[in-house]
Order: C-alpha cells, then structure tokens, then sequence
C-alpha cells in the first residue's frame, strides 16, 4: 500500500491560541485511522486544514506525494472532489430536495446528464440505506437519515479519502450503528478515512489505527491493539469511557 497523505510538521494558530505545534503523521492508502483527542485540542481544524479551509502556518501537507498545502482555491477544486469533507451537521441545504443536495456536487463538478447524475444519487442513496428518501426535504428527515445523507453527498464524486466530522455525535444507538456502516460500506469500497471522534467503541468498530492530539502534537499513534495495551495513562483515559 502506498502513502496516501502525508503531513510533516504541521503548525496552525489563531492569533495567539496556538493549536497544532508539530503535527505529523502519515496514512497508507485504503487505510481508515480514528483521530482522538480532548476538546479543543484542534481535531477539526486539522481536518480542515487538510483540505486548505484552515490554511497551515507552517509544515507540509502531501497527497499521493503531492503538495496541498500552498495550492491555490481554483487549485484545491480538483483535490476537494478526491478528499471529500463529511460535516458534522450533515451540514445539507434546507431549502432543496434530498435528491438536489446530494446532486449539487456532480452539477457543479462533472459533466454528467440529468440522467446519469439521477442513477448516481439513487445508487448512493441505496448504499446508505435512504433510496425512498429520494424526494424528501431535509426537515422531513431525522438526525440519522441527515447524517446518512450527508455521508452519501460526501461520497458522490467517488472520493479516495473521506473526512469524517464527528459523524456519530448526537444520534441514538439505532442511528450510531447505521452510520458505521455506511462508513463500513465506503471503507470496502477501499476509501481512506479519517474519522475524528469522542466514541471510542466507534473507533474501535471502525479504524485501523488511532492517533490521539495532545498539547499540539501526535500524542499517541498505533494499531488498535498498541492503543488497548497502552501503559501510559493520558491513553488510558480515552479507553475509561469504554
Ligand atoms: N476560526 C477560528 N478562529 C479562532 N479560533 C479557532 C477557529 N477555529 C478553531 N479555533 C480554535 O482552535 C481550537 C481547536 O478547535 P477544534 O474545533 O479543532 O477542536 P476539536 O478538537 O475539534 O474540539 P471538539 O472535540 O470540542 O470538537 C479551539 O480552541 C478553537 O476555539
């Protein structure tokens, strides 16, 4: 497997709130990481940072070996339809159909027919288990079915990596299991991960590997079974919630 994203020595403050100090990890293709971490601790903005909406101070962000981080907003067009952004809200426009939303980004981004792009969402639709939901508005959905859409626009160009924002946060256990397989589902599609969460059953569930932020770097990085076998206490405090 190759490295899919690479980021080296990551620096991003806000005036005087420094928030990543030397954040730097790597991910191999197809691989799907949990990134931990209290509040605050600047998981969101990494993500964000990662596809050029919190621009880094310092450091290097690489995909595919390629660097991101200096692009331009006509540049990052290209590398926002391969790494796609999973907001926490589902973050869907209320004023247009299901149907519209999840559609808007091959309007905006491919050449695709009316009919070609009506067989793409119906297909998404079907992998997160919203098909009839087609014609609905988002105000007829629940938290859930918000979210589940939300995943499916993140997925429609056919991202290699997908950013996930807290994606469970909020939702009962009936919801939480839906969603983790509908992440499940893109993971077998080979689609990379980085899933930032506060569920560390979620985590487990779902990831590969964790990182855990701590005070601005990487403050702990391993397989799931390094993380559950870990003697040092800060690690062990995110598994007391199990
Ligand atoms: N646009 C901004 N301007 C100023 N400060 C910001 C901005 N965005 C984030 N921050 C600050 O950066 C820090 C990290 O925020 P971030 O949302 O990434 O934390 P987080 O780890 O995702 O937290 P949580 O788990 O609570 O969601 C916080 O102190 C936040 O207030």
């Amino acid at each position: 497997m190759s490295s899919i994203l690479e980021v080296r020595h990551l620096k991003k403050s806000f005036d005087e709130k420094v928030v990543h100090r030397d954040v730097s990890f790597c991910m191999k293709s197809g691989e799907t990481i949990a990134l931990l971490g209290n509040s605050g601790t600047g998981k969101s903005v990494l993500l964000r940072s990662i596809i050029g909406l919190d621009p880094i101070d310092d450091g290097e962000i690489f995909f595919h070996g390629k660097r991101i981080d200096q692009l331009t907003e006509k540049q990052l067009f290209p590398v926002r339809t391969k790494i796609s952004y999973a907001f926490q809200s589902g973050a869907l426009f209320d004023s247009i159909s299901v149907f519209e939303n999840i559609a808007y980004p091959l309007f905006e981004h491919t050449k695709l027919s009316e009919e070609e792009i009506h067989k793409k969402v119906e297909d998404i639709l079907e992998i997160v288990n919203m098909k009839d939901a087609i014609e609905l508005m988002p105000s007829d959905l629940s938290g859930g079915m918000q979210k589940r859409v939300g995943l499916a626009r993140a997925m429609v160009l056919n991202p290699e990596m997908i950013l996930y924002d807290e994606p469970t946060a909020g939702l009962d256990p009936v919801n939480v299991e839906m969603v983790m397989e509908v992440i499940n589902r893109f993971k077998a599609k080979k689609v990379s991960g980085i899933l930032v969460t506060h569920d560390i059953p979620v985590a487990k569930k779902i990831c590969d590997r964790i990182l855990i932020l701590k005070d601005g770097v990487i403050g702990f990085e391993g397989t799931l079974e390094e993380f559950e076998n870990s003697k040092d206490p800060f690690v062990q405090s995110f598994l007391i919630t199990d």
